[in-house]
């Protein structure tokens, strides 16, 4: 069943914003789309001519109509009207505390004048039930109070939004100045995210809020994470942007659904409030489709497995002992002797210190490890990703592959995102180009078959190998699977 996702906002007799563009953004995900009319608006491209809330009754039906016969499985709310609005709303969606609802809070058009008459209390009232809030720079100011100067303001201005309740803040960045780059800027209590657009584009989208703020409600509907419903929706708005028709100098207007985006609609992703990192060089793997990759977590498995022939094989030890550097140093002598690519997990300074063929590392790994001295040292890095923010992070270090998961549920390990499915790991594997792709978590033989197809690089696997009855023979077929593909 194809999930339903609800849009609450104003029309635009112009065509170019509000629910006309929220509806050829929920267009990219196959979602079923209702409305509820806030308001209606008289526009042309340019000027906001009149607005008229609809009746509290009206609304409300609209609203009852909305939730049946089940409710959507996210909300995206654009102008609302008044606080009466506000407080059915809100009512409403105190019963269904699961919906994610995106807000973006529509407090004056792209054709100039203001939709909204909101309290405070209306706004902070909404901001608690909601899970991403998309103001743009203006809008904070407003939301806030705060009169924003710089990043530290920007911050502190996001995470008073964050005390509010609302789980996520994503500033967007039509209105930076030349001295921050254009860029969105995503708050939540952990972390912080920018995503940088590859080109600048020479006129503003009419509607680009909506657009955008409709597609992150679109991929929580699908169940993306957060990070990943931003990314995916930042992509859905510059494809947006590549077939949108000026309107004069400034402006241009969509008038189709953006095509599906591809790579070069990706933002650049950056964690934390930091640079771009600086280009690296890791060396390229000697082979590049080297098909089963076992991860094993100590020598004498490396010494089970090695005489059966793999092109690439890693040690993943997980508790530190005593031994380790000793095992560190065995595995990659005994991996040299049967010119297997041995990539270390985690311990990047050993890795270095016995010249290992290779590094793998995950994501919070790169905060602390050293990729120049990685890089320095001539070591290949592998780099692990789940999900199209953290791939999008790591696609400009070109690493020597990327790997993508998890792809089904795993015991193996404690995963804080979900499985991503086969269907994704195809568009990460046309995201990530000429880099050498591998997937892992829950691969076995019943299922193996599914993510060759998607034309992967490398399949790791951990207990479909080490669980297995009889390893050579579990080995052999897996090795089948993927040369048969
Ligand atoms: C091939 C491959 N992919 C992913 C991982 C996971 O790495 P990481 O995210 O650093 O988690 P740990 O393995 O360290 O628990 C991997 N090891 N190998
Ligand atoms: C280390 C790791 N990283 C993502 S899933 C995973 C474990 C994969 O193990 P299995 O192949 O047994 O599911
Ligand atoms: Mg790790």
């Amino acid at each position: 069943m194809n999930p339903v996702v609800l849009t609450i906002g104003g029309t635009d007799s112009s065509g170019g914003a509000g629910l006309h563009q929220d509806m050829r953004s929920m267009q990219c995900f196959n979602v079923v789309q209702r409305s509820v009319v806030s308001l209606i608006s008289a526009q042309t491209q340019t000027k906001l001519l009149h607005c008229e809330a609809v009746s509290d009754d009206m609304f409300i039906a609209q609203l009852d109509a909305a939730f049946c016969p089940e409710p959507p499985d996210a909300i995206k709310l654009g102008a609302l009207a008044n606080d009466t609005q506000v407080y059915q709303l809100v009512a409403l969606l105190n019963q269904h505390p699961d919906i994610p609802v995106v807000w973006d809070p529509v407090l004056s058009t792209s054709a100039g004048g203001s939709l909204s008459q909101l309290s405070f209390d209306g706004i902070a009232t909404l901001i608690s039930r909601v899970t991403v809030l998309t103001p743009n720079l203006p809008e904070l100011e407003y939301l806030t109070g705060f009169a924003l100067r710089s990043d530290s303001d920007e911050l502190e201005a996001a995470h008073q939004l964050l005390t509010l309740d609302c789980k996520h803040v994503l500033v967007t960045g039509g209105h930076r100045n030349q001295a921050s780059p254009l860029c969105d800027k995503l708050y939540n209590q952990e972390n912080t995210w920018q995503f940088l657009p590859h080109s600048k584009a020479a006129r503003t989208l009419r509607g680009s809020g909506c657009l955008l703020a409709s597609a992150i409600a679109s991929a929580l509907a699908l169940h993306y994470d957060a990070e990943d419903a931003i990314c995916y929706a930042e992509a859905v708005v510059a494809s947006g942007f590549s077939v949108a028709t000026p309107v004069n100098d400034d402006i241009c207007h969509l008038i189709q659904s953006p095509p599906t985006p591809r790579s070069v609609h990706f933002p650049q992703v950056i964690k934390g409030l930091g640079r771009k990192p600086s280009a690296l060089k890791f060396p390229p793997l000697r082979m590049t489709n080297p098909g089963l990759y076992p991860v094993v977590d100590s020598v004498e498995w490396l010494r089970q497995l090695l005489p059966l022939g793999f092109d690439i094989i890693q040690l993943r030890i997980k508790s530190v002992s005593d031994g380790l550097s000793e095992q560190i140093r065995d595995a990659i002598q005994l991996a040299e002797t049967f010119s297997t690519q041995l990539f270390i997990n985690d311990h990047w300074q050993l890795a270095i210190e016995y010249n290992a063929y290779g590094v793998h590392l995950g994501q919070d790994d790169l905060e602390t490890a050293d990729l120049a001295a990685i890089a320095k040292a001539g070591l290949r890095l592998g780099i692990s990703t789940h999900g199209y923010a953290e791939l999008c992070r790591v696609l400009p270090l070109k690493p020597s592959y990327i790997a993508l998961g998890h792809i089904f549920p795993t015991r193996t390990k404690a995963m804080p995102s979900q499985p991503q499915g086969t269907q994704r790991l195809a568009d990460y594997q046309r995201l990530c180009g000429e880099i050498p792709t591998v997937a892992i978590g829950g691969i076995a033989l019943h299922n193996i078959d599914s993510v060759v197809a998607t034309g992967v690089s490398s399949v790791a696997v951990v207990t479909a190998i080490t669980e297995s009855a009889d390893v050579p023979q579990a080995v052999e077929a897996l090795k089948g699977r993927i040369a048969h593909a």
